[in-house]
């Protein structure tokens, strides 16, 4: 018997941009009814290839085959047709338009009728149910400017999912889910691979999750296929960071790339123990932050973000009682809690983090300028960005490219760098970790843990419970309905005593 052609055959594919060759003659093909786990370090050419099988970007060499036929230039066509379905790392919704309207009107290009509210409304619910059908009906109508980031990442994927398409590329999809949604998406996957033959295409660096979902891999490193149509099972996590480039890192924690357990390393007793304590309340649930300590948040969005918008003044709506050395604090922004020693890393990396139309050394100094009230930029501005790229290892050919020229994963780092040097009293990190590989996370983890050490408090968001487990000493818990339900210590913070605590236990 032939052998199976491939649903998507990509072939030596290269690409640069300017003198920047990303994709070096890369490989890599898919098979119709199979989830297919994209894998590699920041940087390594993921995006850019998903960016080339969806239309975004054209590729400078190499064939494309796709459902038995030669791909000309451009993937467009297909992406166009319906054939070919996308989710980005940087969501790409009309934020003026609605829920519905954002779901329904890409297919309407290949729609013989005209446009209906109430025909979308339905092929939006439709689509929406798949993941959550709540959310499907409170939704539909909303506009999706108004919509948290959270709500973002369901309305996109459910687009993508509901749309009929033979080939899926998700790219980082489950960043920012929590452990439920990512459960049901995944159950959604396997339904419609084993139903209708859909192909996906999934890039995470979350080890357990692609090993739940995933059949095969490919790994990129360095825009050549180190590893080509692997299966998973035939391949150890070891041998999977070994190939990405990764071991050193890994080393001592291959149960990083894992998720396995890790020991969590405690910050060490800091020199300013002393020093100022803000003490949070709401609900008959309080917590004293002293200096030194990372605190974790669990639980879905909706509590964690009543907080956070509590601490770093992002929203008038103040739920949480917060004080500083007893006395009752109130932001009206976050410039404002900048200036009063507040840091904040928002999730929402490309609309409350990235300034995408400056130069990376305007984005690390951002919050130095806001904490020190100036509008301009300072001679020594230039030492100080080498010096926070060098620390966070950011590989920028220069700090006046644009931002865009950087990996997702290396985006965030730039969000983190612009905090180091201040060393704010605390310090809000959402998903600090969103998108950054197994290395980075390492280095992320260090470097926080270092901050702690130096006397920042740290506040940190995650819906990785492995990792508020390895960090965290303690660790405020939300239930689904964003009500804080208790307060975890020590030995206590372990991922089935924050699954229970969340609502989130299997
Ligand atoms: N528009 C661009 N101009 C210049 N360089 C770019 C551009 N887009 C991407 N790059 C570079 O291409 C390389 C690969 O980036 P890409 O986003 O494809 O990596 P990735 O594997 O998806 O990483 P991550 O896991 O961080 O998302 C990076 O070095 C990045 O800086």
């Amino acid at each position: 018997m032939a052998p199976q052609p491939y649903l998507l055959s990509a072939r030596s594919i290269v690409k640069s941009f300017g003198p920047t060759t990303v994709l070096k003659g890369f490989d890599l093909s898919i098979a119709q009814g199979e989830v297919h786990a994209f894998l590699g370090g920041n940087g390594a050419g993921k995006s850019t290839f998903i960016k080339i099988v969806s239309g975004q970007h054209e590729r400078d060499a190499g064939t494309i085959e796709f459902d038995g036929e030669t791909v000309g230039a451009s993937v467009a066509a297909y992406v166009d047709a319906g054939a070919i379905a996308v989710v980005n790392q940087e969501l790409a919704l009309l934020p003026h338009l609605s829920v519905a309207e954002n779901i329904a009107i890409p297919r309407l290009r290949r729609a013989t009728r005209s446009y209906s509210e109430r025909a979308s409304e339905a092929i939006a619910i439709e689509a929406l149910s798949l993941i959550d059908p709540h959310f499907a009906r409170e939704s539909v109508g909303r506009l999706v400017g108004d919509l948290t980031l959270h709500e973002r990442q369901l309305v996109e994927i459910a687009r993508a999912l509901g749309s009929g398409a033979k080939l899926l590329l998700l790219d980082e999809p489950t960043a920012n889910l929590t452990a439920a949604e990512t459960g049901r998406l995944f159950a959604v996957i396997r339904r419609l691979v084993v139903g209708t033959g859909l192909a996906v295409l999934f890039v995470s660096h979350r080890m357990r999750e692609i090993r739940q979902i995933a059949d095969v891999c490919t790994i990129i490193r360095d825009g050549k296929t180190a590893i080509d149509r692997v299966a998973l099972n035939a391949i150890t996590d070891r041998e999977i960071v070994e190939c990405m480039g990764q071991s050193t890192a890994a080393e001592d924690h291959v149960g990083a790339a894992s998720d396995g357990g890790v020991p969590r390393a405690m910050p060490k007793e800091t020199s300013a123990a002393q020093g100022e304590v803000i003490a949070i309340h709401h609900a008959g649930i309080g917590l004293t932050i002293r200096p030194g300590t990372i605190v974790g948040l669990a639980g879905a969005p909706t509590g964690p973000a009543a907080l956070i918008d509590a601490l770093t003044g992002l929203s008038a709506q103040q739920t949480w009682d917060v004080k500083r050395n007893d006395a009752p604090v109130k932001y009206r922004s976050p410039a404002a809690a900048a200036r009063a020693g507040i840091g904040f890393v928002s999730g929402d990396r490309s609309n409350k983090g990235i300034l995408a139309t400056l130069p990376i050394i305007d984005n690390l100094m951002a919050a130095r300028r806001i904490v020190e009230g100036r509008g301009v930029a300072r001679n020594d501005e230039l030492a100080e960005g080498t010096r926070l790229i060098e620390a966070l290892n950011i590989r920028a050919r220069s700090l006046w490219d644009l931002p865009s020229t950087l990996s997702g994963g290396t985006q965030q780092k730039l969000l983190i760098a612009r905090w180091l040097a201040l060393k704010p009293k605390l310090l809000v990190l959402e998903e600090p970790t969103r998108g950054v590989d197994i290395r980075t996370k390492r280095e992320i983890y260090a470097l926080i843990r270092k901050m702690a050490e130096q006397g920042t408090a740290v506040i940190w968001w995650s819906t990785e419970y492995i990792e508020l487990a390895e960090l965290c000493e303690t660790v405020l818990a939300f239930d689904l309905d964003g009500k804080p339900t208790c307060v975890l210590r020590d030995a206590q913070v372990n991922e089935a005593a924050l699954a229970n605590a969340t609502g989130m236990a299997a």
